[in-house]
């Protein structure tokens, strides 16, 4: 069905120029749409995928036109050729905006974008010799006599380019959605602290999207010439940023069909709506208004235009998982030090390949702030931790991940929106991973890896005993089966070291029994494990070693039957008790 949706889009863009064979308005009208949906599309990668606004996206549109209106002018180069090249400075814009801006938080990349088309307005309104200012920048109409002599006239063929174009850019962005790209993009817009403990290079990928946002916008700009052929400093306006942001919001951001509906609305209600003369613009903002007010996910799923996410591949078993062994990990003297507070003072352990090693202590004693510092999230103020031959303190938790050591969260940090397949599937890209070209082209080493990709989601579901609830909605599962969900994420990453920060938290009898069993069967298939938790039983049970904190220090380590009868672990972590009298109390 949607290989026909596709045929018949394709043919109809295909006849249009000819169906409007004489129809000029209209077809100019079509061909703004598309123009408009192109620089929708970019937004749409921002604010839909990353969750990023953007006040300023006309800085890459009027860069990408300006690009191509120099070279045409100053260099006599053909405009068809200039749609190759003048997106390519929009995107490095795009790389550098959002390198300078996205680590400071989402409200400076909006600052960021407003003050760069604010910036570049100015050039080129200042600059005269090179732009003509205000005066503008005259392009003549580009031909193309091979397709004239065939009988076709400009609108035609300048709307079959439009339409060719908008194609294009969908192509484009529908297959990175479905990569591991666009799935890391989605992750990322959920939580940054997610991405990184999946192995997503947050930073990489963000600034990666921006340059393919200002790419697309600055393609968008280079489109828009012919139809305007007089390049002024009002295409760097905050009037066209805010159309921009309005098409993608409107027409339903983060779906891939939303910026075309809201590109074919901006381009026709203005023109619908010139009988009512000078009220014609308030009319309009009333109408976008109303819609926002009612529709605020845009008119998209009003349509039934969104596609429900399908699981792809086939279920699988669980009993294929196996791990690498881990190199030993060695920390020595780790300290951590909010403000006057030392979180961790001096601690040094070792956790060798294969372990299962627990960590105690009472309610803040310093043991998530141990899982944070070794898997990246925290800065230590003092100490080394090395993995295996590396050292590795500093590194960020995406790379740490990518060396096998990966951690799961006090509280089961899921995409709530995205199918329980989707959230696992998007930690496979981790020993999987794919470049942006791989991901548009999809040769057969790409499908491959994806086939592999989908086959490790499958097996990591079916290990924890998840397989049935693969297309529900992962914020709808009970509680503790987010938490195995959560497990299987890690799972995917394929990691080598596991650290689980309170896994047994908020689970009943029957499901911490399910998780031990569940730990067990990990640390046989060579998982090596670090496990945080207040659940005595289950980690007497469990661990071959357990490393007591208490108020930031290791107070003692041992096998369980060590710490059971360690006086300090009695006096300072069970109040006298002993394990069993404090696990019954
Ligand atoms: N980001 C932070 N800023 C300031 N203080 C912090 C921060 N993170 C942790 N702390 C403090 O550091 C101490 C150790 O906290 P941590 O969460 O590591 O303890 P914990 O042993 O994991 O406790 P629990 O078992 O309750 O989870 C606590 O006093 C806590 O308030």
């Amino acid at each position: 069905m949607r290989r026909i949706l596709i045929v018949m889009a394709l043919a109809l863009a295909v006849a249009a120029p000819f169906l409007l064979a004489g129809q000029s308005y209209y077809s100019g009208l079509l061909a703004y749409a598309a123009v408009l949906a192109i620089f929708g599309l970019s937004i749409n990668l921002t604010v839909g995928y990353l969750g990023l606004i953007s006040f300023g996206h006309a800085a890459f549109f009027g860069l990408g036109a300006y690009v191509a209106g120099l070279a045409i002018v100053n260099f006599g180069v053909n405009y068809w050729v200039t749609l190759l090249f003048a997106p390519i400075p929009a995107a490095l814009l795009g790389a550098l905006v959002g390198f300078a801006s996205v680590r400071l938080g989402g409200a400076y990349f909006a600052i960021a974008t407003l003050t760069t088309a604010e910036i570049l307005r100015l050039v080129v309104s200042n600059w005269i010799d090179l732009t003509r200012g205000p005066l503008g920048l005259i392009v003549r109409r580009p031909r193309v006599e091979t397709l004239e002599s065939l009988g076709l006239v400009f609108h035609q063929y300048y709307l079959l380019a439009t339409l060719l174009g908008l194609g294009l850019a969908v192509l484009i962005v529908h297959r990175l959605l479905e990569s591991p790209t666009g799935r890391s993009w989605k992750v990322i817009r959920e939580s940054n602290a997610l991405a990184e403990s999946i192995g997503i290079p947050t930073m990489r990928q963000r600034v990666m999207a921006i340059a393919l946002s200002g790419g697309l916008a600055g393609f968008a700009g280079v489109l828009f010439i012919p139809r305007t052929l007089v390049l002024t400093p009002d295409l760097f306006n905050p009037m066209l940023s805010a159309t921009g942001l309005l098409i993608a919001i409107l027409g339903g951001k983060g779906t891939l069909i939303g910026p075309l509906l809201g590109g074919a609305i901006f381009a026709a209600l203005p023109e619908t709506l010139r009988f009512v003369d000078e009220y014609r613009i308030a009319i309009f903002a009333l109408i976008l208004l109303a819609v926002i007010r009612i529709q605020p996910a845009g008119l998209a799923p009003l349509f039934h235009l969104t596609r429900p996410f399908r699981t792809p591949g086939a279920p699988a078993k669980g009993g294929e998982i196996a791990f690498e062994p881990s190199p030993r990990l060695v920390v020595t003297d780790l300290t951590k030090r909010f403000g006057g507070l030392t979180a961790v003072d001096n601690v040094s352990m070792t956790i060798e390949p294969g372990e299962l090693v627990g960590i105690i202590g009472p309610n803040g004693a310093g043991k998530t702030t141990c899982l944070s510092l070794i898997s990246g999230f925290t800065p230590p103020t003092a100490g080394e931790i090395r993995y295996g031959e590396r050292k590795v303190t500093g590194d960020s938790p995406s790379s740490l991940v990518n060396e096998g050591l990966a951690r799961t969260f006090q509280q089961a940090a899921l995409c709530g929106s995205q199918t329980v397949f989707e959230n696992v599937l998007a930690a496979t890209s981790c020993p999987e991973p794919a470049s942006l070209l791989s991901s548009v082209l999809r040769g057969p080493g790409w499908r491959a890896r994806e086939a592999r990709r989908v086959r490790r989601a499958w097996e990591c579901l079916a290990f924890v005993g998840l397989t049935e609830r693969a297309a529900l909605e992962a914020g709808s599962l009970p509680y503790g089966e987010q938490k195995m969900l959560a497990i299987a994420v890690s799972l995917a990453t394929q990691p080598r070291l596991l650290m689980l920060d309170e896994p047994a938290a908020g689970l009943n009898h029957t499901e911490a029994n399910r998780l031990a069993d569940l730990l067990r069967s990990l640390r046989q298939r060579g998982l090596t494990i670090v496990l945080v938790d207040h659940n005595l039983r289950m980690m007497m049970a469990l661990c071959d070693r357990i490393i007591v904190l208490d108020r930031g220090r290791l107070i003692a380590q041992g096998t369980p039957a060590e710490i059971q009868a360690d006086k300090a672990v009695i006096a300072a972590y069970l109040g006298g008790y002993t394990a069993e009298e404090a696990q019954n109390a």
